[in-house]
């Protein structure tokens, strides 16, 4: 027995090694830090297609400490060999890492229906490198410096990806200017309010009195105010009657129609003129979330914009790839507010959005645990209004996108670029020397289907509006501040996202 062992001895170290090499050498199979899946900090990615904003480029990006340090086209690049690390990507996608402007992650106080660890472990394996939580479904709702205090206690090493923070802009706090100075000086990149109830108790709506004082302190900042702009009008065409059954899609429809929409937004055009005395530069910018209304809502926006008006508005995926036509009857997935509008209202958005009328894209993530969906039930009247998305985002903006013809730089655009300038945050947002190296890889051309199969990192992926649908572009690794905090199903073994609090 003794002489078989040392007879088979030279296969084993040969096993030893092989297994050292594929294991212990491939450095993204095992490393050194916890923070990132790479076992080093100064290194090149090479790609044949890198979205800068001069332009796609094939070449290489040198990131050291995490920050881009410089950037190679590939003429340049061949034949030198005084190069690191390189971690080629060949023909797949290199791109600024997506900042969500809009996300709901509901820690602390409801962390049973997303979280933080959950929440930025999907955004990661989304390409999503930033996001912005907002002030309300966490418990309590980020109002003051002391909620905002256990927003940041809540968040601390539980986050995988940079979370920034809006502030409520709600009736407590809009007429004391010295709580809404705090919240700002304790680094709220802006505030939010709503103008119709915001389906949760514990932040209730606004007034064009509450946003007027918020516009003109949010002016002092420099910082925008974000506002659901939908306002209640009388619903009289709904009526409880079998034409009108809550598991029909259209019965919800009817309860919130464009005219909300485009009645907020024209109060609030005018309360945001009335706070820009000194003309079009003066006052807070103006940030209309989620818009649907693709008709006289948007209108209004273009107006405003061509008379040099500060404001900005995003639109969100779901309102892109799905029309009310094609929602069965009981998929409260599919409810959220503003609603999804029709066919044709859907067309006249991605116009709107390839034409510039609309500013940029974010998820409005709104999940909840699967009880408050109703879905057995399949009530839409009464089930929780929010969509769930946040890992989703990036695949279907490209996925419906190609069919109009979408580029690599518009993606960068509306999902990188427009949203950094929003939140006023300089080193974020393109793929340029300088910035932070916050980046991700991506193979447009794979499909796959959105299933239990795949790896999701939501808290609950039964509820998104998306299961089931068939997708292409797959995300492959996600880099936050050059750490590679995602790579094809693995995420980094800690949690080191930073806080980003407005200066
Ligand atoms: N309480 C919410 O999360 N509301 C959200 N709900 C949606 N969009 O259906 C929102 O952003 O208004
Ligand atoms: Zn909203
Ligand atoms: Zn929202």
């Amino acid at each position: 027995m003794d002489h078989f062992l040392w007879r088979i001895l030279p296969l084993l170290a040969l096993l030893a090694s092989f297994l050292y090499f594929y294991y212990v050498h491939d450095s993204s199979k095992f490393s050194t830090s916890d923070c990132s899946l790479l076992p080093y900090n100064h290194y090149w990615i090479t790609s044949k297609g890198i979205v800068t904003p001069r332009g796609v480029i094939s070449g290489a990006v040198e990131v050291k400490e995490g920050i881009i340090v410089s950037i190679v086209k590939e003429e340049d690049w061949q034949g030198n060999s005084k190069r690191g690390q390189i971690i080629d990507y060949d023909e797949a996608v290199i791109m600024p890492g997506l900042i969500d402007v809009h996300a709901h992650l509901d820690d602390p106080g409801r962390a049973e229906w997303e979280g933080f660890p959950s929440g930025t472990k999907a955004a990661a394996a989304g390409g999503i490198t930033m996001l912005i939580d907002m002030p309300l479904n966490s418990f309590p709702s980020t109002v003051s410096v002391e909620t905002l205090r256990l927003k940041l206690e809540a968040a601390e090493k539980s986050i995988y990806v940079d979370v920034g923070f809006w502030g409520g802009l709600v009736p407590e706090n809009a007429f004391n200017a010295s709580s809404l100075d705090a919240l700002l000086s304790a680094g709220v990149l802006g505030l939010k309010s709503f103008m119709c109830p915001s389906g949760i108790n514990d932040f209730p709506m606004t007034n064009a009195s509450h946003i007027k004082e918020g516009l003109s302190v949010l002016a002092k900042y420099r910082r925008p105010l974000l506002v659901h702009a939908e306002i209640q009008l009388d619903s009289a065409n709904y009526l409880e009657d079998d034409a009108n059954d809550p598991r029909h899609y259209s019965t919800y429809l009817k309860t919130r129609p464009p005219a909300w929409e485009e009645a907020a937004i024209r109060e609030l055009l005018t309360l945001s003129k009335d706070t820009r005395i000194g003309g079009p530069a003066e006052g807070a910018h103006l940030h209309v979330v989620h818009l649907s209304d693709s008709g006289s809502s948007l209108q209004l926006l273009k107006e405003a914009k061509r008379s040099g008006d500060s404001v900005t508005v995003e639109t969100c995926p779901h309102y892109l790839a799905f029309s009310a036509e094609e929602i069965q009857d009981g998929d409260t997935r599919f409810k959220c507010a503003p609603p999804i509008r029709d066919a044709a209202n859907k067309e006249a958005l991605w116009k709107a959005l390839l034409e510039g009328d609309i500013d940029m894209l974010s998820s409005d993530h709104s999940p909840t645990v699967p009880e408050l969906k109703l879905l057995n039930e399949g009530n839409f009247l009464k089930a929780w209004g929010g969509i769930s998305s946040l890992q989703f985002v990036f695949p279907v903006t490209w996925s419906y996108g190609r069919n109009y013809g979408v580029t690599l730089e518009q993606l960068a655009l509306w999902w990188s670029e427009r949203p950094a300038k929003l939140i006023g945050q300089d080193s974020k947002g393109s793929i340029e020397v300088g910035k932070h190296a916050d980046i991700f890889v991506w193979e447009p051309n794979t499909d796959f289907e959105l299933n239990d199969d795949l790896p999701i990192y939501l808290k609950h992926p039964r509820i998104s509006a998306y299961m089931g649908t068939k997708l292409s572009g797959k995300v492959l690794a996600t880099f936050v501040r050059g750490n590679l905090v995602y790579k094809e199903g693995k995420h980094a073994s800690a949690a080191c996202g930073s806080l980003i609090l407005a200066k």
